[in-house]
């Protein structure tokens, strides 16, 4: 159900299922059963869905800055994405490197993508649908975004324009980003 990327913090969590002739039931968020396979998350406060309604959307790379940085746990209840996590905090020996993974229904995996990291992904389906739990509330003020293509991350689409929000458009790139992150060994 755990599995450590290799980017020390951010997590893939695949629930189990349990299927039978009607279909599946699956505990989507269990704090109990994380913690007895020592993944010991922050508390969650605000829960976000979001419906991309063409394969090619992009959305990211986003980040609340402090105080009110976020770490998210994203799961997509219906088609696919690439969801991405990128280090942005100051001093980490991993910062400005990604990790991304396909999340899907078929799949059931989820990402922990702890504060600190950009988030962003793209639809590998028309009609994707993320759910995602976060440790702090919406705070526009600290609401941040980087160029989705200016990390170096290796989107499974490529050659492509993808649909993407205006201030998606207007983000600055990585290398112009003055991180409001530090990292904490
Ligand atoms: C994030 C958020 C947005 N909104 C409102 C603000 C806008 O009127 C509207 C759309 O917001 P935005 O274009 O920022 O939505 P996304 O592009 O999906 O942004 C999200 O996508 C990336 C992948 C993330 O990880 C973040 O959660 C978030 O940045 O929803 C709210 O009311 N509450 C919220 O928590």
């Amino acid at each position: 159900m755990i599995e450590h990327t290799s980017l020390p913090g951010v997590i893939l969590i695949t629930p189990p299922r349990f299927g039978d002739h009607r279909g599946f039931f699956s505990e989507s968020w269990n704090k109990k059963k994380l913690e007895a396979e020592g993944v010991n998350l922050p508390e969650f406060v605000q829960d976000n869905h979001s419906l991309s309604r063409e394969k090619g959307t992009v959305r990211g790379l986003h980040f609340q800055s402090p105080p009110h940085a976020q770490g998210k746990l994203v799961r997509c209840g219906r088609g696919s994405i690439f969801d991405v996590a990128v280090d942005v905090r100051k001093g980490s020996p991993t910062y400005g490197q990604w990790v991304g993974f396909e999340l899907s229904f078929e799949n059931g995996k989820q990402l922990w993508i702890p504060a600190g990291f950009l988030h962003g992904f793209m639809t590998l389906t028309d009609d994707a649908e993320i759910c995602y739990k976060c440790t702090d509330h919406y705070a526009p003020e600290c609401d941040g975004a980087v160029k989705w293509d200016s990390c170096g991350i290796d989107w499974p689409i490529a050659d492509i324009t993808p649909i993407i929000s205006e201030k998606d458009e207007k983000a600055q790139p990585l290398s112009a980003f003055d991180t409001p992150f530090t990292f904490e060994a």
